[in-house]
């Protein structure tokens, strides 16, 4: 992309269209059963406008405008830069216009507002950026509305700040925006303007950009991976959450009590504590409780000295071993640290001894099942993709995209254990360098998720699993068409004018659709027209 020149647009020019969104409304999913709203990997909430205009009331009450504003500005400013990560993700090979367009898309999608570009020049490498646009139905002018009244000031903060963070983003460089007219005063749309901040302060509203480092300007490599670089994988906040306890009392004697359901990774991170701390150099031993007898135990007591000893499953353990380590544990002659493990919450249930409980869970970490931190699925998956690749000797060929959603749309009652048997499972079924699609890794009988998306007409519809011109769908369409005699010319140019439709005209955009080159499509496109 970087050999893209500079970029001028104005009035009615084409170029100013945005281009067609399925690509981001593709990412937006709602999954109701677990609670959850994601765009990508960042989890989204929807909001009451009327609960922003009861938080902007509370804020300009206690902290005054001036703080309110730049306190709002900076949440648009965190939101714009999250989806500008998330846009360079989705269109990362798009033209520079199209990427950036998609900040105005998302604003869109997320109900904010919607935005009309009436003038945009861009030069990434010179660090030149000018930018004007309408901006129409504005949450926030109705939230101001409902909240303080009419303004003798514009409102839109909130909307400034994300401007602002996706530009900046998209530029490698700080770019602010102004409101230079407003409907909460009276103007018939709200209007705004974004250049680079210059060498001055920033206005007082962007003060957190003089201590903030500017991002990497979109032509360098990818953003940085999230965490998949130690051993225990992932990014999502309850994973992070876990990991920091780790880390934490790694190096303390205390006792840690791993808790979470069937396969979330107890095991795992209790390794994690052991290699973090001072007993490193020692044994790890692992007892099941459930197939523990008394001899068992002793034994486990004198190979874990100077180590560590993780009871898993320690709700399965007999009264009769419960009293036995009760005991061990406060004889306290034993050289070594205690861990263990639970699938149920032992403080209720009265499984196991309160004293023991006591002792043994003095320090609980929680781990969330997979299906509640779906971010971390697209970085296991690497992780065990890598890891089969390796022990198999084999080089393997991705996942299709079908895949990948199946992966995403699925629960896994079995957690990361779960996805590892599946990975395990499609390497080996899968050819040389042929993609891992969802019959390797679900076998083709899996039930539909509880999941939705949204459809573009706007509507939310269960997700169907992605279809690849082989799928039973794409058959009975295609039934159809020759029950109805359609020719090969007739669908043709049926096919061009869909896409020319979707993509709002926009021929570069429908020639994607149509895995075209611009050219051809408009080569063909006069042929159909003619
Ligand atoms: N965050 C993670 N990163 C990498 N691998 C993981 C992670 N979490 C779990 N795993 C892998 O998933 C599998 C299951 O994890 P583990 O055995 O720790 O689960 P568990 O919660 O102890 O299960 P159980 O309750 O059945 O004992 C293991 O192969 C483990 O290495």
């Amino acid at each position: 992309m970087s050999e893209e020149g500079p970029f001028v647009a104005a009035g009615d020019d084409d170029a100013l269209r945005l281009p067609d969104s399925a690509d981001l409304l593709k990412h937006l999913r709602f999954s109701p059963k677990d609670g959850r709203i994601t765009l990508g990997d960042e989890r989204m909430v929807l909001v009451h406008v009327g609960a922003l205009a009861a938080l902007r009331r509370e804020l300009i009450a206690a902290l005054g405008v001036a703080r309110a504003r730049a306190v709002l500005t900076r949440m648009g400013y965190v939101s714009g830069q999250r989806d500008g990560e998330h846009a360079r993700r989705v269109r990362g090979t798009a033209s520079y216009y199209d990427l950036f367009a998609a900040g105005p898309q998302l604003h869109a999608l997320e109900g904010m507002v919607a935005v009309r570009p009436l003038e945009v020049q861009f030069d990434i490498e010179r660090g030149h950026f000018r930018g004007e646009f309408a901006w129409r139905s504005s949450a926030e002018v109705e939230a101001h509305l409902d909240s303080e009244g009419r303004a003798a000031e514009p409102v839109c903060w909130n909307l400034i700040g994300y401007a602002s963070g996706f530009t900046t983003v998209f530029m490698g460089r700080p770019i602010v925006f102004r409101e230079v007219a407003c409907r909460a005063c009276g103007a018939r749309h709200c209007r705004i303007v974004g250049r680079p901040l210059g060498d001055g302060p920033p206005p007082p509203e962007f003060e957190f950009l003089a201590t903030h480092p500017p991002p990497r300007p979109p032509g360098d490599a990818a953003t940085p991976p999230p965490r998949d670089d130690g051993p225990v994988i992932g990014c999502a906040t309850g994973l992070r959450a876990a990991w920091a306890l780790v880390e934490r009392v790694a190096g303390a004697e205390l006792p840690v009590l791993l808790e979470g359901e069937p396969g979330v990774g107890k095991r795992h991170l209790a390794r994690a504590v052991h290699d973090r701390s001072r007993r490193a150099a020692g044994p790890f031993v692992v007892v099941r409780a459930g197939a523990l007898d008394r001899a068992g135990l002793d034994d486990a007591l004198a190979r874990a000295r100077g180590g560590s000893l993780l009871v898993a499953d320690l709700d399965r353990l007999s009264p009769d071993l419960q009293d036995r380590l009760l005991h061990a544990f406060d004889l306290g002659d034993h050289d070594l640290r205690w861990l263990a493990s639970t699938r149920v919450d032992l403080r209720r249930g009265g499984l196991v001894r309160d004293e023991l409980v006591q002792r043994l869970g003095a320090f609980p970490i929680w781990l969330p099942p997979l299906r509640e931190r779906r971010e971390d699925i697209p970085l296991l998956l690497g992780r065990f993709l890598d890891q089969q690749a390796r022990a198999l000797g084999r080089r393997l060929g991705g996942v299709t995209e079908a895949a990948n959603n199946a992966l995403l749309d699925h629960d896994y009652p079995g957690n990361v254990r779960e996805l590892w048997g599946r990975v395990a499972r499609a390497a080996v079924l899968v050819g040389d360098d042929e993609p891992v699609d969802r019959g390797h890794l679900f076998g083709g009988d899996e039930a539909p998720p509880a999941r939705l998306e949204l459809a573009p007409a706007g509507v939310l519809q269960p997700i169907r699993p992605a279809t690849d011109p082989a799928a039973p769908g794409v058959d009975d369409l295609i039934d159809a068409l020759l029950d109805r005699r359609a020719g090969i010319e007739a669908l043709e140019q049926a096919l061009i004018r869909g896409a020319v439709t979707r993509a709002g005209g926009n021929l570069a955009a429908a020639a994607r659709l149509l895995g075209l080159t611009r050219p051809q499509l408009a080569y063909r496109f006069r042929k159909t027209d003619g």
